[in-house]
């Protein structure tokens, strides 16, 4: 697989953070819920080492909620704190404010004790991969609430704060982080969620990816779908399968194979086989084939 993760792109985006970590007190990390270790980048461990974060699993509308709620146990234990959301409803944005309370008690607390008696707004950031659903947020959370606020120490460039109620401001620019999909699982199912682009990987590849995982953890609901009476062992077969049943054909009645892919794709992103996640914490890493 040639997939090049673009170094000139991560030294940008780390810069950028680093820098605006000057500004706040606290980071929220948006991952997708529905591959929430593959849609970290995981440099962002060495970049915010010194500022409390809290992972938000965004999208959980299209998770698989037996397995979120494993994933917020997963957290718990490693002492992490997470929050499932659904960044375009608003579900389970009202504990952000909560939670970013308690991991600040500590530092606001020492400002009250040297006589600053209405501290300001916890100050954060979110920080995440493209596509992962940042401006969603910041314009769920924001109520069209932007406050031009000025200068900053520390940076050159105007910042706009947008206002979350009186007791949080957030960054309007969120920090891009890119994707590290050197393992070549991590690309598929970073492409079956939609989160990089169809150019980037074979199609064909990617729906191999998708139907093997399918096959595994919801073969029922793949025969459901595509009526199968069986799921056929060879993956050429199951393409067949679903080709013939769905009309993907070349002339002559040949499977049309990118067809096919794309079907099968477009199908588990608009949520036709159900929700659906495709990792689980403490998995062993399968090597896709
Ligand atoms: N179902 C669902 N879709 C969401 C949710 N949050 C965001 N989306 C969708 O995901 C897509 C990407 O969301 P954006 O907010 O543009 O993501 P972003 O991280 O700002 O993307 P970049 O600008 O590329 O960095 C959009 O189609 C959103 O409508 C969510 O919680 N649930």
């Amino acid at each position: 697989m040639t997939i090049q993760w673009f170094p000139g792109h991560m030294a940008k985006a780390r810069r950028q953070v680093t820098e605006k970590l000057k500004l706040i007190d606290i980071v929220y990390e948006l991952v997708d819920a529905r591959i929430p270790q593959s849609s970290r980048n995981p440099m962002i461990d060495e970049i915010v080492t010194n500022k409390p974060r809290v992972v938000l699993l965004n999208k959980a509308d299209k998770a698989d909620k037996a397995i979120t709620n494993e994933w917020l146990r997963y957290y718990e234990e490693k002492g992490i704190a997470a929050i499932a959301i659904d960044a375009q409803s608003g579900k389970g944005l009202n504990q952000i404010l909560t939670v970013s309370k308690e991991l600040l008690k500590e530092k606001f607390d020492r400002m009250r004790a040297k006589g600053i008696k209405n501290p300001r707004a916890i100050r954060a950031m979110i920080v995440g991969i493209p596509n992962v659903g940042k401006s969603t947020l910041i314009n769920r959370l924001a109520h069209k609430n932007i406050a031009k606020t000025g200068d900053r120490p520390g940076v050159t460039q105007a910042q706009q704060w947008i206002k979350v109620g009186k007791e949080l401001e957030l960054l309007d620019t969120p920090g891009i982080l890119w994707p590290k999909f050197e393992d070549e699982l991590v690309g598929y199912k970073l492409a079956t969620t939609g989160a990089i682009k169809d150019t980037i990987l074979n199609l064909q590849d990617v729906a191999v990816y998708a139907l093997r995982f399918l096959t595994a953890s919801y073969p029922n609901r793949l025969q459901e779908r595509y009526d199968l009476p069986h799921i056929p062992e060879e993956i050429v077969d199951l393409f067949d399968e679903i080709g013939k049943r769905r009309g993907c054909l070349l002339s002559g009645g040949i499977i049309d194979y990118d067809k096919t892919a794309e079907l099968v794709l477009r199908e588990i992103r608009g949520d036709r086989l159900g929700v659906l996640t495709f990792e689980k914490p403490y998995e062993e890493k399968v090597e896709a084939e």
